[in-house]
């Protein structure tokens, strides 16, 4: 399991916040000019029901030439007020969403890092639309609330306790009542935050299921059309999806319950005030311009508490954003570099399984124990530059057998060496490249020819790359294509057939050039002639280097040096083609199988 290093919540609440504050990190500028331009505007949105306050009750009483040259002055000074407060408007929307997404960029890439650092297990364990949906959604409410946020929360708080202050100036019974209100407003938004919170999650859930089916049926798009299966996909799609709609349907009749109870607090406030106001106005305890100016007060008063408010189911979605992007950005590979490990040296290629123990941890928080065991005590040494098959039933163990070798997952106990250096003790990075691996199942990636052979080696020249290309029995076909090495493969190679797409994944490995070799049902998918074609070059490739080959077609491998068949994760008999026919054990049980059964 990947590992997070144990905190108590209150310490990791402030180890979110801090590292949440390091993205700001760069930004300070813009963050600073950001927050100067929201004070900026609080304070001019403040300002306005004073001024007009003052003008209602003294200068509009006075006679009209007075207020004539006044205008003039009251005209230059509300352009020059409201020019500012345009530029710093335009500045908070511009630049603080600027701000926002480079925020949402770096973090962007942290979180894919944390993805290419992860071990093969961790993908085995996490969908990949979950993934994705963490590259997407979850950044894009973090870097909202991350501008938006300071801003809200800033304007906000100086528009609520400046306007608080001059609504007591104006009237303190009014204000009580306006307290009482208030009082009643947090405490519904409180509950109402409470409800919402589990709504959100469920929803952040069933999108990413959504996204996981989608990635599902387009990975599979093949299979799908060859059973004709799209109504299948569809039903699968559709209920996924519904459960997505349903659960935004309850987002939002808890939003509108939410919003619909602030209406109505803000509805009994006015009408309380009005009423109330009107009797101290008839008491001759308030003048008509305070009561006015009061109402314009108010909503200056309640408009930010309505947006933080509101903000926060933004920020709540934010927050756990974050502490979901953390615990992936902080999460460590469950394989690592060992302290001070040094490259592989390979000498000769001699390979040694030493009694190993294997067991996939199904992620379902059982301890390693308490997985089946795939690898049983195998043993098993591979001579320099030997090629060795390996054989047996279906689930058998082989894959494992070959996956633990480059280290894509380790051992439970026993080792495995190379040359005499355990696997472990070495880097990753220079045990993988002494192995080279052709799979059953060859990815391409989207580009051109030559960029997927001379994938991993960016600075191979196209001397090179074609040279792999020719040992490879590939260059002939490549060269009859309009663009050639430049050619666009397709996404994951669909414009190349089986047999094609394989060469190419035979060049990149002869590119590579690995002492090691691991042939993993290489041919299983192609017909008798790419077979063939692909064969050639895999026995080309394979000249003088170590090698492991899985092969279900016995046919393949009897050229082998030697064979191994591997029962319930051990080796359980290993010798030449001749020699193990002769033995008359599983192997040779296999093969007359497999030739009885082309003949019948
Ligand atoms: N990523 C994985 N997570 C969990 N279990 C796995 C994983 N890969 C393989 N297994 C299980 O490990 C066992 C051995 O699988 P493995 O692929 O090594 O066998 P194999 O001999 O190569 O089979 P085949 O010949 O069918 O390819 C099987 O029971 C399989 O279900």
């Amino acid at each position: 399991m990947s590992t997070v290093s144990p905190k108590s919540p209150a310490q990791h609440r402030r180890g979110l916040f801090a590292s949440f504050l390091g993205y700001y990190a760069g930004q300070m500028h813009l963050f600073i000019a950001d927050i100067v331009c929201a004070i900026v505007v609080a304070g001019i949105d403040l300002a306005f029901p004073q001024i007009l306050r003052t003008l209602t009750g003294g200068l509009f009483r006075q006679g009209s030439d007075a207020i004539t040259s006044a205008l003039v002055y009251l005209l230059v000074g509300f352009v020059v007020m409201y020019a500012v407060r345009f530029g710093c408007r335009y500045f908070v929307a511009y630049w603080g969403h600027v701000m926002g997404a480079r925020m949402e960029s770096r973090m962007r890439e942290d979180l894919f890092d944390a993805y290419e650092r992860m071990s093969l297990s961790f993908f085995d364990r996490n969908k990949s639309g979950d993934l994705m949906s963490r590259l997407v959604s979850d950044l894009f409410d973090i870097s909202e609330a991350a501008h938006h946020g300071p801003e809200f929360l800033l304007i906000g708080f100086i528009e609520v306790v400046g306007s608080f202050a001059i609504l007591s100036f104006i009237n303190v019974p009014l204000t009580v009542c306006l307290g009482v209100v208030l009082a009643i407003l947090v405490v519904y938004n409180l509950r109402a935050n409470l409800q919402m919170k589990a709504v959100f999650r469920e929803n952040r859930v069933r999108i990413s299921n959504v996204n996981s089916r989608l990635e599902d049926s387009l990975a599979g798009v093949r299979v799908v059309k060859s059973f004709a299966a799209e109504d299948v996909e569809r039903e699968k799609f559709r209920e996924s999806n519904e459960a997505y709609l349903d659960s935004k349907v309850r987002m939002y009749r808890a939003m509108g319950r939410y919003q619909a109870g602030i209406a109505a607090l803000m509805g009994i406030l006015y009408t309380l005030i009005v009423v109330m106001g009107g009797w101290l106005i008839a008491q001759g305890q308030m003048e008509a311009t305070d009561l006015a100016t009061y109402a314009l007060y108010i909503s200056l008063f309640t408009t930010p508490i309505e947006n933080i408010l509101n903000f926060t189911e933004t920020f709540q979605k934010a927050i756990a954003g974050f502490r979901r992007f953390k615990e992936m950005v902080d999460s460590q590979p469950e394989i690592e570099d060992a302290p001070g490990a040094s490259a592989l040296k390979v000498t000769k290629g001699a390979i040694s399984y030493h009694d190993v123990h294997f067991a996939y941890d199904s992620g379902d928080g059982e301890g390693a124990g308490e997985n089946p065991e795939v690898i049983r005590g195998l043993n098993l040494d591979i001579r320099p530059g030997e090629t060795i098959a390996l054989v047996g039933a279906s689930g058998g163990g082989k894959s494992t057998t070959c996956a633990l070798l480059p280290r894509f997952y380790d051992v439970d106990s026993g080792s495995i060496t190379i040359d005499g250096q355990d696997v472990r003790s070495v880097t990753q990075r220079s045990l993988r490249e002494a192995i080279g691996i052709v799979q059953q199942e060859v990815y391409l990636f989207d580009g051109t020819i030559a960029e997927n052979i001379a994938y991993g080696n960016p600075r191979a020249t196209m001397a090179q790359i074609e040279q792999a290309a020719e040992k490879a029995n590939i260059a002939e076909f490549i060269e009859t294509l309009p663009d050639g090495y430049e050619t666009q493969v397709g996404e994951r190679g669909t414009r190349l057939s089986g047999g094609q797409k394989q060469r190419i994944a035979i060049a990149r490995v002869f590119l590579k050039d690995p002492k090691i070799l691991i042939l993993d049902e290489a041919t299983s998918a192609l017909d008798n002639e790419s077979e063939h074609a692909v064969q050639e070059s895999l026995a080309s490739l394979s000249r003088g280097r170590t090698t492991i080959v899985i092969a279900h077609r016995l046919s393949t491998i009897k050229d082998a040096d030697e064979i191994a068949t591997i029962d319930a994760g051990r080796v359980v008999e290993r010798g030449t083609h001749e020699e193990l026919l002769a033995r008359g054990g599983t192997y040779a049980r296999y093969y007359r199988m497999q030739f009885e059964g082309a003949r019948a």
